[in-house]
């Protein structure tokens, strides 16, 4: 598990750290950082570091002094380094004069095997201005992102305008949101800067965390007690809603899934295993429901998803079941108040939930997500790019994206099918989730393997996601 921290948290601990350090020592720290992983880059790209070229986008703030002083460093070890001056009035003295001292050139750019983008970094505020913008829209080479992507706002990943998109982002004392909201971060590197910092505001799970965390059989167990996970999904229109979700509770777990709903002749023909029933009330006992995909949203679905919040376990509502809690609140009514229930909206679920209570979601997804948990007393997962998972108390998980292959018909269903077996095993709801979430983002990689791919793969793909988490945990 990694923190990260808001641009004000990280300000007030730079400011302390500041105090007690030498003027410029901790810039110079940064920027000696940012060189080596500029020399990685040119290693791993160009097979060597002496004698290429390297261009530096420099704005008018700290964020360009790092640039310069980084191209200092980069100098030393014979890599040509053109400073491109945004601002040339208001250029970091001091970073310019080491950049100048070290047979750095400052002017107009060509080619280059790396841009270092040091145009705006932790003050940024709104779009890119009009040169900045030009700039970057005509980067054609590799970008290494000083601290953040220019043009991506730190602490929501918004990007109102031009925005940098940068291959590897080399940040300063911690990870900000940005870092894990916005694809365009690139691969992550964290300089340590001996910041003091407060209990973070995001969390984010890696792999070990899921390992440890996820229910494996030991010899005492049998099928119902490692958490037997109900599925209501799926209508006749819609039967593969059901056979999807259902089967990614199947591979999730090695316990036990039942079905209730219309597509059960479905569900049983390609998952032989799970015990498949027509209605909610003839199921049989489970430990956590799921219910919603692929639903429909008539007076029998709106029946059966009041059944499954009055049931008295955990329960996951998706898709139409959002549809049906937008159209008829009262059906809160029917919830268990004791039991957790976990929303997992796309954007135009939640803002059918979220609008008619004066919530809108807006650039910041971390608020937005957080004011319905609150609002509701529920967790809510909110899907995207990087998928947000936030507690009525505030407690926040962010699942980034590793691929964007998850965009794919059915694999919110997918989704559902995994926070249910999470939520039937047991234990924390908001680390279920996210383990859920997170073994959902690997399966889509290793589904994918840098082709398309569809829901059913990522299904038979949860199996080497979960092996990867447990070997992580060395379990
Ligand atoms: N405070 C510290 O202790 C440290 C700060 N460091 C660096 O300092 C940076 C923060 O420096 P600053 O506070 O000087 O601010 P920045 O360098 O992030 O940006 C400030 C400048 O950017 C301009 N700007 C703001 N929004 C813009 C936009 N949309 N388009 C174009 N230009 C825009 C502003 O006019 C201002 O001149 C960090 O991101 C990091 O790179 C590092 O050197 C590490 C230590
Ligand atoms: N561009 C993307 N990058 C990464 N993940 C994505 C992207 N688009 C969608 N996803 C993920 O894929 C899933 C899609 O769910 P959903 O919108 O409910 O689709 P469906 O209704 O087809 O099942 C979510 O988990 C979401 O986070
Ligand atoms: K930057």
């Amino acid at each position: 598990m990694y923190g990260v921290w808001t641009v004000g948290q990280v300000r007030a601990a730079e400011d302390e750290a500041l105090a007690r350090t030498p003027a410029g020592a901790l810039m110079r720290r940064a920027a000696f950082g940012v060189a080596v992983a500029a020399a990685e880059v040119l290693r791993e790209r160009t097979g060597g570091v002496r004698g290429r070229r390297v261009v530096l986008l420099v704005g008018s703030g700290n964020n360009g002094g790092d640039a310069l002083w980084a191209g200092h460093f980069l100098r030393r070890r014979g890599v040509a380094v053109t400073a491109v001056l945004l601002a040339p009035d208001r250029a970091h003295v001091e970073g310019l004069a080491a950049l100048r001292r070290s047979g750095g050139r400052v002017g107009i750019a060509d080619r280059a095997d790396l841009v270092i983008d040091g145009i705006v970094g932790l003050s940024a505020r709104g779009p890119l201005r009009a040169e900045a913008a030009d700039w970057v829209s005509r980067l054609a080479a590799p970008v290494l992102a000083v601290d953040l992507p220019s043009g991506v706002d730190p602490d929501t990943g918004d990007a109102p305008g031009a925005a940098v998109d940068a291959a590897v982002t080399v940040t300063f004392g911690a990870r900000k949101p940005v870092h894990v909201l916005s694809a365009r971060s690139g691969d992550v590197r964290v300089v340590d800067l001996g910041l003091d910092l407060p209990d973070p505001n995001l969390r984010v799970l890696e792999a070990a965390d899921v390992g440890r965390a996820w229910r494996l059989p030991g010899p005492a167990d049998d099928k119902y007690t490692q958490g037997v996970t109900g599925v209501a999904a799926g209508s006749a229109t819609y039967p593969g809603a059901a056979v999807l979700t259902t089967g990614a509770a199947v591979r999730a777990t090695s316990g036990m899934v039942r079905y209730a709903g219309w597509a059960a002749d479905e569900v049983r023909s390609r998952w032989p295993e799970v015990v498949a029933t027509g209605s909610v009330a003839d199921a049989g006992r489970v430990q956590a429901w799921v219910a919603g995909p692929g639903l429909g949203t008539g007076q029998v679905s709106r029946d059966v998803l009041g059944a499954v919040l009055g049931a008295g376990v955990p329960t996951c509502v998706d898709a139409d079941g959002i549809t049906l809690l937008a159209r008829y609140p009262e059906l809160w009514d029917r919830r268990d108040p004791d039991q957790v229930v976990v929303l997992t909206p796309h954007d135009r679920e939640f803002a059918r939930l979220a609008e008619p209570l004066g919530i809108s979601l807006g650039v910041d997804r971390v608020a937005a997500a957080r004011a319905l948990a609150s609002r509701l007393g529920v967790l809510v997962l909110l899907k995207g790019n990087a998928t947000v998972i936030a507690e009525p108390d505030g407690r926040t998980l962010v699942s980034p994206a590793a691929s964007s292959w998850l965009a794919t018909a059915g694999s919110g269903d997918v989704l559902t099918g995994l926070v249910g077996a999470a939520l039937a095993a047991g234990g924390d709801p908001l680390l279920a989730v996210g383990c859920a979430s997170w073994v959902h983002v690997r399966a889509g990689v290793l589904a994918a393997g840098g082709a398309p791919t569809s829901a059913s793969v990522v299904v038979d793909a949860i199996p080497g996601a979960v092996r990867e988490a447990v070997v992580a945990a060395g379990r």
